[in-house]
C-alpha cells in the first residue's frame, strides 16, 4: 500500500499529493488523516496522509517510505481531510494550509499516546470484553499503562483492532506531545488496594507517624482520588509524609493526567428549557422537523434583537443531540463572552466544550480532544470551531451570521460562514444562521430561494440550495423595541454647542444617574481619521467612480480610491457649502471618558476598547462589573454593541454615528445599519423600556432612518438598489489579489500582466468582460491600483480586483494566470495574496 501525502510546504509548486509507501511496521496505523514525517527535498517534512491507494502514480524504485508516524489516532478524519480539499480550491489556498488550520496549534510535534484500560475493562474479570482472546489486550491487562508507539512494534497486525477498542472505549487514550506541551501530570493519591490490611496495621501500629496514619484513614473514609498537593494541604502536612505513608503501602501514589478546563470550578447554574412563545414555537417545529429528516438545510433565522434567538437554538441542539449527533455553534470572538458560555453550559453542563482565542494552546488543545473523545456533544466557539472533531454533526448554528471576524484575514482565508454549510453537506446537517440583521448576501440568497420555491411549486432541489427563512419579527413577551430618536448634530453646532454631545443625549443621561439606570455609549471608530467631512453641512468626498469615500492621505494632503486609483487634491473648503469647517474625523474613547468625567462629576465609568481588554479575562471582569451594577455606563467600540443582555440599561447613545458611514468600503453602509440596530436592541431588553439616542451628521441617509426604525426591509430595499446598481456583492462576487514586492517596478509591471492575463484567459473562454444589468455571466478585472495600505514592511503592494457573477471559474482562471506568471520554481516573481469573497477592503 502506498499514502498520498500532503506535505506542509504552503507553496503552489508543492500543492499536490506525493507517493510514499508505508513501511510494514506501519501497515493498518497509518490512514487517512495521519500525520507523517516524510523524507522531501533532503529533509524530514510534516505531512497529511490524504489518501491510501494499492498503486504509486510513479515508478515503485523511486518511492520512498514514510519516515515516522507522528500520532497513533489520526488527529483528522476522512470527512475533514475532504473539506480541506474544498477549501484550498475555494479559496485558492494551498492544501496544507487548510489542513494545519483544522488541528489546534499545540499539535505540531510529535504525539506519543498511551493506552490504559478503561474502568469498564477494569472491572471485567470474567474475561467477558471482545478483546479479552488478543494477546496485546493481555498485555495491557498486565502492564496497565502502554504506549501505543511499544503495541504497534510488538504486535503487527494489531492496528484495527486496537483503534475498534479506542473508539468502543474499551481502551483510554493519553496524550503527550513531545517537545510543544506536556499533557499536565499530577500525582494523585488512591486509598490503597487492600483495605482490611492497612487497617488492621494501622490499629497495631504505635502512635509514631501520626500524620502519615491520618493521611491513610482519610483516604479510607474518603476513596476519591486527591492530588497530592491537595491532601496535604486538607492535612496541613508536607507531600513527603504522605509519600511516607505510600511507602509503608497505607495509601498509593500514581501519576495521573490532569486535563485542563477553564471554566473549571465555575458552577453554571442549570436551566430548563422556556416554554416557546408562538413565534419561536413555529421556528422551532420547522427546525426540528428536518433534523428528524436528516436533510441538509440552511435556514436563515431573522429574528430581532432580544426575539429570543437563543432559546431556540438551545432547544434545537437538545433535539440534535437526542438522535446523539452533535452540535457545533459559533458566535464572534467577541461575544464569547462569560454571559454567553453560560447559557450553553447552563443547558448542557460539561457536555460543552469552548473554544476561544484567549485560551492557551494546552486548554485549547484539552477542549479539542474532549470533541474527539466524544467527551463533549457541544461546542461553542469562534470561527475555527467549524472544524470541531465532531463525528456526526447534526446542526451548526452561527450566531450573529453578519459579523465580518467570520471571515479569516490570514491564509486559509475562508469564510466559516460557507465552510459550514459545505461541512453540513458532508454530515446531512442543518445550518442555522441567525441574526437580527442579515448579510445581504445571506439574505439575498434567501429571498431567492423563496421566490423559486413559489415560482416552481414542487422544484424542491433548486429550494434547497438557498436558505429558508424563518422570521422572528417579535420580542419575547411583547416587550417593544426601543424608541431611536436622531440628533442632527449640524444643528448642535448651529446652536453653539460644540461638545460631542447633544444636549439631549446629555439630558437623557442626567436622567439615568438620577434614576440609578445605566447606559451603554457607543463610539463608532471604525474608519477613525481616515474620512473628509464637512462639520457644516455633512458632505463627505466620494469617488465620481465608484461610489464610495475616498480616503484622505495626511502626508500627501490627497484623497484616494482603493477601488479604481482615482485621487484628487483635499479641498480647503468645502465644495458643496464653502464652509472651513471640513476636516477628516473621529474622537477617542479616551477623549469621550474625559469629557464624561468634566460634565458629570463622580459618573462611574467603564471604558471597553482594544486598550482596556487585551489581558486575558479582562472583557469578563468589565462585563461582570457592569451586571453588578458598579457603574453607571459602559462606554465602548463596536465590543459593546452585541449580545448584551442587562436588564438595568434603558439608554443607548451613540456618540457619531457616521465614522463607519464613509468608509472607502461597499459594506459601509450595511455595517453601519447593521451596528445601530445592534447596539439599540440593548436597551430595554426586560421590564424596563429603553430608548436610544443617535447623533449624527446624516440624519436622512437611508442607513441611519432604517435603523431609526427598526426597519430591516427598507434598509435592504434600498441596499440591495445600490449593489445592483454598481455590481456590488449580492449582484457580482468579487476576488481580491494583492501583489507585493520591494520593487516598485516590478510591482506594476507584473500586475499589469496579471490583469491582461486573466483578460485574455477570460476572452478566450469566451466569457463578457461587463455586467450589462441583466444578470447575466460576466467577469470584470479592475485594476491593478496601488492597495490602501501601499507600503508594509518595506514592500510596495498593489492590488486587483476580480468582479464576477455566475458559473465563469473565476478561481480556476486566477490559479491559470498565476501560473502562466510562474518562473521554474514555479512561483510568480512578486507575492500574490488571493482573498476569495472578501470582507474588508480597505
Ligand atoms: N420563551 C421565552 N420565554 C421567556 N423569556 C424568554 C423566552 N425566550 C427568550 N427569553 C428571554 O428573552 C431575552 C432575549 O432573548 P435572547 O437574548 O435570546 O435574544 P436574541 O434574539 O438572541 O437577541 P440579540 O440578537 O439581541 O442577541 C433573554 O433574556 C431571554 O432569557
Ligand atoms: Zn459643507
Ligand atoms: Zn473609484
Amino acid at each position: 500500500m502506498i499514502a498520498r501525502v500532503i506535505v506542509d510546504v504552503p507553496t503552489r509548486a508543492t500543492d499536490r499529493p506525493f507517493d510514499y509507501s508505508i513501511p510494514a511496521e506501519m501497515e493498518g496505523w497509518v490512514e487517512i488523516g495521519s500525520r507523517v514525517g516524510v523524507p522531501f527535498g533532503g529533509r524530514v517534512l510534516q505531512g497529511f496522509v490524504i489518501g491510501i491507494a494499492p498503486f504509486a502514480d510513479i515508478d515503485v524504485k523511486r518511492l520512498k517510505p514514510i519516515a515516522e508516524l507522528l500520532d497513533h489516532i489520526p488527529p483528522l478524519s476522512p470527512d475533514l481531510v475532504e473539506l480541506a480539499q474544498w477549501i484550498s480550491e475555494k479559496y485558492c489556498c494551498p492544501w496544507t494550509t487548510a489542513l494545519q488550520v483544522m488541528i489546534p496549534a499545540a499539535l505540531k510535534g510529535k504525539a506519543d499516546s498511551v493506552v490504559t484500560l478503561s474502568e469498564e475493562a477494569l472491572e471485567d474479570e470474567a474475561g467477558l470484553l471482545l478483546e479479552d482472546a488478543e494477546p496485546w489486550f493481555q498485555y495491557i491487562r498486565q502492564h496497565g499503562e502502554v504506549r501505543l508507539a511499544l503495541l504497534q512494534e510488538r504486535f503487527p497486525g494489531a492496528a484495527a483492532g486496537i483503534k475498534a477498542a479506542i473508539q468502543r472505549g474499551t481502551l483510554l487514550e493519553e496524550v503527550s506531545i513531545r517537545d510543544r506541551l506536556k499533557v499536565r501530570k499530577v500525582l494523585t493519591v488512591f486509598p490503597p488496594e487492600n483495605e482490611a490490611a492497612v487497617l488492621a496495621e494501622l490499629a497495631a501500629s504505635s502512635s509514631r507517624a501520626a500524620k502519615q496514619q491520618e493521611a491513610a484513614r482519610y483516604m479510607l473514609e474518603n476513596p476519591e482520588p486527591i492530588s497530592l498537593a491537595a491532601l496535604a494541604q486538607a492535612l496541613s502536612t508536607t507531600t513527603g509524609t504522605i509519600r511516607g505513608a505510600a511507602e509503608k503501602g497505607w495509601l498509593s501514589i500514581r501519576e495521573t493526567e490532569q486535563r485542563r478546563d477553564p471554566y473549571a470550578g465555575r458552577g453554571f447554574k442549570r436551566t430548563e428549557p422556556l416554554p416557546l412563545t408562538e413565534g419561536q414555537q413555529a421556528v422551532y417545529d420547522e427546525i426540528a422537523e428536518t433534523l428528524d429528516n436528516e436533510a441538509s438545510r440552511v435556514f436563515l433565522l431573522h429574528g430581532v434583537t432580544g426575539s429570543g434567538k437563543t432559546e431556540v437554538y438551545l432547544q434545537a441542539i437538545a433535539r440534535c443531540l437526542e438522535d446523539e449527533r452533535q452540535a457545533i455553534v459559533l458566535v464572534p470572538e467577541i461575544a464569547l463572552t462569560p454571559q454567553m458560555v453560560e447559557r450553553f453550559k447552563g443547558r448542557f453542563g460539561d457536555a460543552v466544550a469552548v473554544m476561544h482565542s484567549r485560551l492557551s494552546n494546552g486548554e485549547r488543545y484539552d477542549e479539542w480532544r474532549k470533541i474527539r473523545e466524544g467527551r463533549a456533544e457541544v461546542v461553542v466557539g469562534a470561527r475555527s470551531a467549524v472544524f470541531a472533531p465532531f463525528k456526526r454533526v447534526g446542526l451548526i448554528i452561527i450566531d450573529e451570521e453578519h459579523e465580518s471576524s467570520y471571515k479569516q484575514e490570514e491564509s486559509p482565508k475562508y469564510h466559516a460562514r460557507d465552510v459550514a454549510v459545505q461541512r453540513a453537506k458532508q454530515h446531512h446537517a442543518i445550518v442555522i444562521l441567525g441574526s437580527a440583521t442579515p448579510s445581504l448576501e445571506s439574505f439575498a440568497a434567501a429571498s431567492a430561494s423563496r421566490s423559486q420555491q413559489e415560482s416552481q411549486a414542487g422544484a424542491s432541489s433548486s429550494a434547497k440550495r438557498g436558505a429558508t427563512l424563518l422570521p422572528m419579527p417579535e420580542r419575547v413577551a411583547g416587550r417593544p423595541l426601543p424608541k431611536v430618536h436622531l440628533i442632527d448634530m449640524r444643528d448642535e453646532l448651529k446652536g453653539g454647542n460644540r461638545s460631542m454631545f447633544s444636549r439631549q443625549l446629555h439630558e437623557a443621561l442626567l436622567l439615568r444617574l438620577e434614576r440609578g439606570e445605566q447606559s451603554v455609549l457607543l463610539l463608532n471608530r471604525r474608519g477613525y481619521s481616515t474620512f473628509v467631512m464637512c462639520r457644516s453641512c455633512g458632505y463627505t468626498a466620494q469617488c465620481p467612480h465608484c461610489d464610495i469615500s475616498l480616503t484622505y492621505h495626511q502626508k500627501s494632503k490627497v484623497l484616494r480610491c482603493h477601488y479604481c486609483g482615482h485621487s484628487e487634491q483635499a479641498p480647503e473648503k468645502c465644495p458643496s457649502c464653502e464652509s472651513e469647517h471640513i476636516r477628516f474625523f473621529g474622537t477617542g474613547t479616551q477623549r469621550v471618558e474625559e469629557e464624561l468625567a468634566k460634565l458629570f462629576p463622580g459618573i462611574r465609568v467603564i471604558r471597553m476598547d482594544v486598550d482596556t481588554t487585551t489581558e486575558k479575562g479582562s472583557h469578563e471582569k468589565w462585563l461582570t462589573m457592569f451586571g453588578d451594577r458598579q457603574a453607571d455606563v459602559l462606554l465602548g467600540t463596536q465590543m459593546v454593541a452585541k449580545g448584551l443582555d442587562f436588564p438595568y440599561v434603558t439608554l443607548v447613545g451613540v456618540i457619531a454615528a457616521d465614522t463607519s458611514l464613509h468608509l472607502p468600503d461597499f459594506r459601509a453602509a450595511e455595517k453601519t445599519f447593521q451596528l445601530l440596530t445592534q447596539v439599540a436592541g440593548r436597551a430595554g431588553r426586560h421590564e424596563l423600556p429603553g430608548e436610544v439616542i443617535v447623533q449624527t451628521y446624516n440624519p436622512e441617509h437611508y442607513a441611519i432612518t432604517s435603523a431609526q426604525h427598526h426597519d430591516y426591509s427598507a434598509f435592504v430595499q434600498e441596499e440591495l438598489k445600490h449593489r445592483r446598481f454598481m455590481a456590488y456583492p449580492p449582484f457580482c462576487r468579487l476576488i481580491l489579489v494583492t501583489l507585493s514586492h520591494e520593487q516598485l517596478a516590478l510591482l506594476i509591471s507584473e500586475g499589469e500582466k496579471l490583469a491582461s492575463t486573466l483578460r485574455d484567459l477570460a476572452r478566450a473562454a469566451g466569457i463578457k468582460s461587463s455586467d450589462d444589468g441583466d444578470g447575466s455571466r460576466f467577469i470584470d478585472i479592475l485594476g491593478p491600483v496601488a492597495s490602501p495600505i501601499p507600503r508594509m514592511k518595506d514592500r510596495y503592494r498593489f492590488q486587483c480586483m476580480i468582479k464576477y457573477r455566475g458559473n465563469v471559474g473565476a478561481a480556476d482562471l486566477l490559479k491559470q494566470a498565476i501560473s502562466l506568471l510562474s518562473g521554474s520554481n514555479g512561483q510568480p516573481p512578486v507575492t500574490m495574496s488571493v482573498d476569495v469573497d472578501p470582507q474588508v477592503i480597505l
